[in-house]
Parts: structure tokens; sequence; C-alpha cells
């Protein structure tokens, strides 16, 4: 088994300020400075944890380009582009007033999605197995014409249409795990039925009014985008069920040639810009049955885009958990939180869970 890993030092270098967590600064509104949500703290440590713990090499470390324009406006618009090409000097903002850069900001963005199309490129030329790509700035949210939610380009929409450009992948399915709703991804395929969007996430949590089990998808793409919001507080035992009621089925019905994977681990249970109570042995688990499903679907092609997750000691262990069954490790790294966590009341399936789950299986049945 050979698992690609992309990581570069200057994805934390990716300058998103002096905030209070969300907010600029502004001591007339007692918002006193300290970091934003989106530092570099939480995805650094992941690569940290990924060396110390040897797992780094047992992966083959794989080299992140930029992404040119062209890929660029494969789903961003010129105006969009345009936007942040005028901002990389000085610094700016994604367009939504809450996706701040630094100096440089684009630079990183395009090394960000191009780390993502180097992973995908080579799980699709074989070069590897599968692949995990540890970038940053995220980018499930950036819609075609604006940067939002801390992202400033679809890094994986921007593989995904790559890939098809350049290799002829015919079906791809985007199962996105991050807590908060793929939103960009999903608008990036309303349309198309050969790429089918997933997103699993708490229900409303942002973007606003945003990842309604009713949203489907439009024209010749309808029912082949598929939302799954469950409420606050769902653990394990409801992200499975959701996984083994709803992703699996969606993904067989579909029959993908690839599977990509927004990987956000802010469903963790001590992420601050989320309210779930997933562990590190909740998120192995998930990332075993995809990568099983990816196995039995199309020949193991599955390549996992690193997104949000912003608790610095406990997403490490998260996202370490995910690469381990990447690579195949029999002995996982223990999670000292688990005597915490995993024993969290209500961890198991609950039934207002188990009612989100039902409205989404439901819609399975309209795939393929
Ligand atoms: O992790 C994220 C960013 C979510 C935040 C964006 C503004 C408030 C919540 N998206 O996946
Ligand atoms: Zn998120």
């Amino acid at each position: 088994m050979s698992t690609g890993y992309v990581y570069h030092e200057v994805y934390g270098w990716h300058d998103t300020g002096t905030h209070a967590g969300l907010l600029p600064a502004d001591p007339r509104r007692g918002l006193q400075p300290h970091r934003h949500f989106e530092n570099a703290e939480a995805k650094r440590r992941v690569h940290e944890l990924v060396v110390v713990s040897g797992l780094v090499d047992r992966l083959t470390r794989l080299a992140p380009r930029p992404v040119t324009d062209e890929e660029v406006l494969l789903v961003h618009t010129p105006g969009h582009l345009a936007r942040l090409v005028a901002a990389n000097d000085t610094g700016g903002d994604a367009g939504d007033g809450g996706s701040p850069f630094g100096p440089g900001g684009l630079d990183v963005a395009r090394l960000a999605a191009g780390g993502v199309v180097r992973a995908v490129e080579a799980v699709v030329d074989g070069e590897v197995d599968n692949a995990y790509a540890l970038v940053r700035p995220p980018g499930h949210h950036a819609l075609a014409d604006v940067g939002m939610g801390f992202c400033l380009l679809g890094n994986v929409a921007i593989a995904a249409a790559s890939v098809r450009r350049s290799r002829g992948v015919g079906r791809i399915a985007v199962v996105d795990i991050d807590v908060h709703h793929g939103n960009g991804t999903q608008a990036a395929f309303e349309d198309d039925p050969d790429v089918l969007t997933i997103s699993v996430h708490q229900d409303r949590v942002f973007p606003p009014d945003s990842g309604h089990v009713t949203e489907r998808g439009s024209g010749a793409g309808f029912g082949y985008a598929l939302n799954l919001p469950l409420p606050p507080g769902t653990g394990n035992g409801g992200y499975l069920e959701a996984v083994r009621r709803v992703v699996l089925p969606a993904l067989r019905r579909f029959r993908p040639d690839l599977i990509l994977v927004a990987a956000g681990f802010d469903a963790n249970a001590v992420d601050p810009l989320a309210r779930m109570m997933v562990t590190a042995s909740g998120y192995r688990e998930i990332g075993r049955m995809l990568v099983d499903e990816a196995a039995a679907l199309c020949g193991g092609r599955i390549a996992f885009a690193h997104e949000g997750g912003y608790d610095p000691v406990y997403v490490p262990f998260c996202a370490h958990a995910v690469i381990e069954v990447l690579a195949g490790v029999e002995e996982p790294l223990e999670d000292p939180f688990a005597v915490n966590f995993d024993n969290q009341g209500q961890q198991e399936l609950q039934p207002h869970q188990d009612a989100a789950i039902a409205a989404a299986e439901k819609l399975v049945a309209d795939i393929g």
C-alpha cells in the first residue's frame, strides 16, 4: 500500500492575522487581539505528529505545485481571481469579509489547491494507491465568484475539474465530512451528473441556512448533490450510521471512478467552531469505511484533502488516525483522550439523529 502525502511548510505561513477568533480585534467592541481560528497551529501539529510518530516514513512525500490561472478558472470567475491577484501584494480578504490573508496569500492558496491536484493526479496515475493532502488554506466554501469561510480557492473542486480535463476521469464522488456544509464544491458541480457531492455536516452551522437535505442539485445534476444535516451533539454513533446508511449506498449507486474526501475534522469533540462529538476512533472508522468502499468500487482510488478542524491538541489525533488507515497501519497510535471523549454520554445514535439520517437515506435511490 503506497500512500501519497502532501505537506509544505509554507501552508503554515498563510497569515490570517491578529483576530479575535472570527473578527478583527477592536478595543471599542471589547474584542481583544488573539489568533484567527483558522491559524497554522492545528494543521502544523498534524504534520508534526505524522513525523514524530514515524508515520511519515510509511508515506510517499509528494511536492505540491501551484495551480495555474487556467486551473483556477475551471471553477472560479476571472473576477474572483482578479480580486485575489489585486490583493496579493498587500494582503486582503477572499470576499466575505471573514477570510483574511496576508501578502502572498494567493501564492499559498495556489499551492494548497495545487497540493490537492498533485495528490489526486498521483492517485489517478497510479503513482500511489491513495493520498492525503494536508493543505492550508482550506477550500470547500469557496464559490465561483467569491471566497468565504476562510477559503480562497476551491481546492477539491479545482482538483476534480483538473483531472477530469487532463486525465479524462469520468465520474467523481466528493464526500465532505467537514462539520460545515461543503457549499462551494456542491455549487461547482450543481448541474453536473458526473460529480456526486455528498456533505455530512452540522445542521445550518455554516454557511448560514445552507446544506439542507432539500438541496439536491439542479438540471441534469438533480439528485447528484446529497446533503445530510445532523443535529448538534452528534457523535460517533450518528456519524458512523450516516456513513453506513447514506454515504456508502450513494457511492455504490453512483459507481465513481475516483473518490475525493473533503476531510475537515471540526466535528471533533472539542472543536471551537461546531458542536459535535466525533473522536479519533470515530474518524478512524469513517476513514476505514471510505477506503474500503474505494477498494470495492474504484480500485482503491481515493484522495483526502484537509479542510477545517481547529483544536490544536485533538485535531492531530483525528487526522493521524485517518492517515494511518490510508497507509494500512495495523497498530494505530493510541488516542490519549479516548477515555474522556469516547465515553461521553449520548455518543451512540440518538432518535433525532436517526430521523435526520432517514431523511437523506430515502434520496439515495434517485442516484444513478
Ligand atoms: O471550518 C470552516 C469555517 C467555519 C467558520 C466560518 C465562519 C464561522 C464558522 N468551514 O469548514
Ligand atoms: Zn469546517
